[in-house]
C-alpha cells in the first residue's frame, strides 16, 4: 500500500521547470535560414555551452531568447515565461553580455553599471549598493573611478559582466565571454562566473569557440551547424561516444566537417574585430 502511496506522490510532482525552452525555432533573414527547426532544453542551474563555427546560428539564437529578436516560427520560454508574449518579464530574469563591446569609454566603470542599473529599474536606493557589489565580484572596486577607456581588454570584459549582473538576473547569456582575451584575463572572467553561478544559482548560457573552455565549464553542451543542432550531451558523453581519447574539438570535426579554428591561430573575422574594438578600448 505504502509503494503504490509513494509512486503516486511521483507521478504527481510537477517536472522541474527549464531555464530555457526552445521548440521548433526558426529564423529567416531573407531567403537564409539561420536557424532551422531547433530544439533545445536548458535546466535550471546549468552552464550549458553553445558550440558551433562562424555563422551556424549560435548568436542568433541568442537574440531570440533575449527578445531582441521575436520568434519567426516555434516556441521560446525563459523559465515559463513565453518570449513573445511575455518579453518585459523575460529581460527582467536576464543578464546579456553581447559579442560587441557594450561599455562606454568616456564614462567610470561605476558610471557604466549605474547606467545599466537604471535601465534595468533597479530601485534608487539600492543603486549604489547594487553597484558597488557587482563591481567587487568581478574585482573592479579599485579601478571603478577610472574611465573605462583606461581599461584593459579583460577588465572591460568583467565590466560588462558587472552590468549583466546587476539586476540579480536568473540567466545569464553570454556571446563569447572570453574571445579575445589572453589565458590569464580569460581564466579570471570564468572564475567570476562560476562565483557567481555558485553563490545565487544562476543558469548560465554561454557561446565559445575555446573548446577547452567548454570542456572545463560547461556541464551540457550543444553542436550547432547550419543553423542546425547536431549533438548534445555533456562533453563527457559527446567525447566518449568517438573513442577514448577523443577531443570536444574531435567531436566538433566529427559531427561538421569542419574544424574550431582557435582564436590564437587567427581566422575568426570577430574575433579579429573584437580585438581592434578592445584595443581602441585601451
Ligand atoms: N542581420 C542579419 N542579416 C542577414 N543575415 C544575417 C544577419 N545576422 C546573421 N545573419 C546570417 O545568419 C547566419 C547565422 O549567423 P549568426 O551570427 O547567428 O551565427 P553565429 O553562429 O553566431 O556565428 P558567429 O560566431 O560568427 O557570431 C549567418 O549566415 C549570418 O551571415
Amino acid at each position: 500500500m505504502s509503494d503504490v502511496i509513494e509512486e503516486r506522490v511521483e507521478t504527481a510532482a510537477p517536472e522541474p521547470e527549464a531555464a530555457v525552452q526552445v521548440t521548433g525555432l526558426t529564423h529567416r533573414f531573407g531567403d537564409h535560414v539561420a536557424v532551422d527547426n531547433l530544439d533545445l532544453t536548458v535546466r535550471k542551474g546549468a552552464s550549458f555551452g553553445l558550440l558551433g563555427p562562424n555563422g551556424a546560428g549560435k548568436t542568433t539564437t541568442l537574440r531570440v531568447l533575449n527578445t531582441l529578436y521575436p520568434p519567426q516560427a516555434g516556441s521560446v520560454r525563459i523559465f515559463g515565461l513565453d518570449v513573445r508574449t511575455q518579453a518585459m518579464a523575460v529581460r527582467r530574469m536576464l543578464g546579456y553580455v553581447p559579442q560587441q563591446l557594450s561599455i562606454e569609454g568616456a564614462l567610470t566603470g561605476r558610471e557604466n553599471v549605474t547606467w545599466f542599473a537604471r535601465l534595468f529599474d533597479v530601485p534608487r536606493r539600492e543603486r549604489a549598493e547594487r553597484v558597488a557589489e557587482v563591481l567587487a565580484i568581478v574585482e573592479l572596486t579599485e579601478a571603478a573611478d577610472r574611465l573605462a577607456g583606461t581599461y584593459s581588454g579583460g577588465m572591460v570584459r568583467r565590466l560588462e559582466l558587472a552590468q549583466a549582473l546587476v539586476n540579480r538576473p536568473a540567466l545569464l547569456v553570454l556571446d563569447e565571454p572570453t574571445v579575445g582575451l589572453d589565458p590569464v584575463a580569460r581564466d579570471s572572467v570564468w572564475a567570476r562566473v562560476q562565483d557567481m553561478q555558485r553563490r545565487y544559482g544562476m543558469t548560465v548560457l554561454l557561446t565559445t569557440h575555446y573548446m577547452e573552455e567548454a570542456d572545463a565549464l560547461c556541464d551540457q553542451v550543444v553542436l550547432m551547424h547550419h543553423g542546425t543542432l547536431r549533438a548534445s550531451g555533456t562533453p563527457d558523453e559527446l567525447k566518449n561516444a568517438l573513442g577514448p581519447d577523443a577531443s570536444l574539438e574531435d567531436v566538433f570535426r566529427h559531427y561538421t566537417g569542419e574544424s574550431l579554428v582557435s582564436p590564437e591561430k587567427g581566422g575568426l573575422r570577430d574575433v579579429r574585430s573584437t580585438r581592434r574594438t578592445a584595443s581602441r578600448m585601451g
